[in-house]
């Protein structure tokens, strides 16, 4: 995957980051969150306003010091605790309606991004994206933490650094005002001319920042990528640790805890590579901000020192101009204080962008295969190409049928393609052309049955809603899959997928088929783990069933024994030497 982070330019940045933001301020919720935003921005521009008052307020506060006038001591003391109050009272607020508005966006833009991967087989189809060559949509790797933690950092990043710049630029715009005015003229001689330059502090300010920015960005720049990076192998450490656990059984029983523990170093050891990279130009980017935060709080009495010894200005305005020159200096180094920040922003804003596409790609682009639904009373596959996702065609100009009452056996080597043929007639193989058309939505049996961990009745119900059977017809779907221990623990809450046997939780996929009573069946070694004798009552009844509804049953089956129970046979033979496609399908 390319790394965007590192090719896009700044405004190239924004114009994604407006992209990412900008649906939710047009969704549903638009009204609330709209006003929401004016109120944080009018509540932004107060707390810069108090601080005006509040610079205001030094002046008077330290002339009165300096002419020991107690009266108006006292006087500001209490200005002062208004302005405290008002102060007080707009941070509370401006914090609690900014993670507000931050927690409701994160809420829609999460549920918006869930909605359109779950839809369509996305999710499925962008884990087939990966290996897919000859695209040019991006292929993003671990969703899963696109949407559970990208998501979080973009609206929280997204709210603080927009609100923080906003500020920065009206505190600049406030206070360069009072700066321009207080600092004075600034006379002196350079090459025998006499330059008297207004607002020097202004200038001396800019010059100062500017300085500040342009080595902050030469001395961060590194840190764009590298939190690009980190993101990334944080992700991939995170996906290895789940897959183990997941599979935690699989490994024990091979013994590979070695492997994977070298495995989980390896992944664990790029992520600590990079981060003691990130660290190093952490490191440089503090070294520089610290050095820069501390010289400018001497550094507007350096360069006033001469007017305020000279007697020039009072002690007030020394101390009006040195407040008012922080500020300037605090608002136009938002960026070399920021920079980390706006780093991580721009890397978790590149992998929503990424993402966002590849799902918009993927919703946009038109499928090859054509599939009907209702139009005919049987299966009719023609023109049926499919290919695997680097291209190979497997099969090519496929024409199948299938008719009430038809139970076909599909036989063919292993990795031939039947469980794919099964994938496309189920209309989630993107890598496949034709027209396939089927009375009604078939049901399928994988070879490896989703079991949701939960209440049994749930697992078996999967993926209708349990209520939706009552107890006697969950109990009848198990006892005729030959799982009757399991009748009595439809309420039992476990891990089912790693508790039940493969072989029970193929029974318990079966049971599922007697209990929808689907009148299309496509059952993919759905038998696999079963004994002879199991295999036989329980083809049995599925072929009766269909049969009885009017409906028909492919099977994809190794052993031998499982063709008596069907009078068709679809069978996948390897194609002759120069044929464009590896397999050729007949029916017999
Ligand atoms: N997601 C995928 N990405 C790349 N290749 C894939 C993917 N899924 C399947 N294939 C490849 O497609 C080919 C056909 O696979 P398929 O599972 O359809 O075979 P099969 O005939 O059902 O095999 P078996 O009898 O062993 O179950 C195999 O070569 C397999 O490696």
């Amino acid at each position: 995957m390319s790394d965007p982070a590192r090719s896009a330019s700044f405004f190239d940045t924004l114009r994604r980051i407006g992209k990412l933001a900008a649906p939710y301020f047009r969704s549903e919720e638009k009204w609330k969150a709209r006003v929401m935003l004016a109120v944080i921005v009018v509540l932004n521009l107060l707390a810069v306003y108090m601080l005006v008052l509040n610079n205001q307020w030094f002046g008077r506060f330290y002339d009165a010091l300096q002419n020991k006038d107690q009266a108006v001591f006292w006087r500001e003391i209490g200005v002062f605790c208004w302005i405290a109050a008002g102060f007080i009272v707009i941070a509370i607020l401006k914090f609690y309606l900014t993670q507000l508005l931050q927690m409701r966006w994160r809420a829609w833009m999460t549920r918006n991004y869930l909605g359109r991967w779950m839809a369509d087989h996305t999710f499925y189809r962008l884990e087939l994206a990966r290996y897919a060559t000859g695209g040019d949509a991006p292929t993003p790797d671990n969703p899963d933490q696109r949407i559970q933690e990208d998501m979080q950092m973009f609206t929280d990043y997204t709210m603080t650094l927009s609100m923080g710049l906003l500020n920065a630029v009206v505190t600049l715009v406030s206070f360069v005002g009072i700066l321009w005015v207080e600092s004075g003229t600034a006379s002196f001689t350079l090459g025998g001319h006499a330059f008297t330059v207004p607002g020097s502090m202004v200038w001396v300010a800019l010059i100062y920042c500017a300085v500040g920015t342009t080595i902050t960005h030469l001395i961060g720049r590194p840190l764009i990528g590298l939190n690009f990076q980190q993101q990334r192998y944080e992700a991939d450490f995170r996906h290895h640790l789940v897959r183990v656990r997941e599979y935690s059984e699989a490994i024990a029983l091979d013994r590979g805890e070695k492997v994977e523990h070298g495995q989980l170093d390896l992944r664990f050891g790029a992520v600590l590579k990079n981060y003691l990279q990130l660290i190093k130009a952490q490191k440089n980017l503090v070294a520089f901000t610290a050095s820069f935060g501390q010289a400018s709080v001497i550094f507007a009495f350096i360069v006033q020192a001469p007017r305020f010894f000279s007697g020039a200005i009072q002690l007030g305005q020394l101390m009006q101009v040195n407040s008012a020159f922080g500020r300037v200096q605090d608002s136009l180094s938002w960026f070399v204080d920021n920079y980390d920040r706006v780093a991580v922003w721009r890397a978790t804003s590149d992998r929503l962008t990424t993402f966002d596409a590849a799902m918009r790609a993927h919703a946009d682009a038109s499928p090859a295969l054509s599939r009907e639904i209702g139009a005919t009373d049987g299966l009719r596959a023609t023109e049926l190409d499919v290919a695997l996702p680097d291209g190979t065609l497997l099969m090519q100009h496929t024409a199948l049928a299938l008719d009430p009452g038809d139970t076909v056996l599909l036989q063919g080597p292993s990795g031939s393609g039947k469980s794919t043929l099964f994938r496309t007639f189920a209309g989630i193989w993107p890598f496949a052309r034709g027209k396939v058309a089927l009375p009604e939505e078939a049901m399928f049996i994988p070879q490896r049955p989703y079991v949701p961990d939960g209440r049994l009745r749930d697992a078996l119900a999967y993926p209708r809603p349990a209520a939706e059977y009552d107890d006697a017809q969950l109990k009848a779907a198990l006892d005729d899959a030959l799982l009757p221990a399991l009748a009595d623990r439809l309420d039992d809450t476990d891990t089912w997928s790693q508790k039940l046997s493969g072989g029970e939780q193929q029974r318990l996929a079966i049971a599922r088929v007697l209990l929808r009573k689907p009148r299309w069946l496509f059952a993919d070694e759905a038998t696999s783990a079963l004994d002879t004798a199991a295999e036989e009552t329980l083809y049995r009844r599925l072929s009766a069933d269909v049969k009885a509804a009017g409906g028909a049953m492919v099977s994809i089956a190794h052993r031998a024994s499982v063709g008596a129970f069907h009078d068709k046979r679809w069978t996948l033979v390897p194609s002759t030497e120069g044929a464009a496609a590896r397999y050729t399908v007949t029916s017999t």
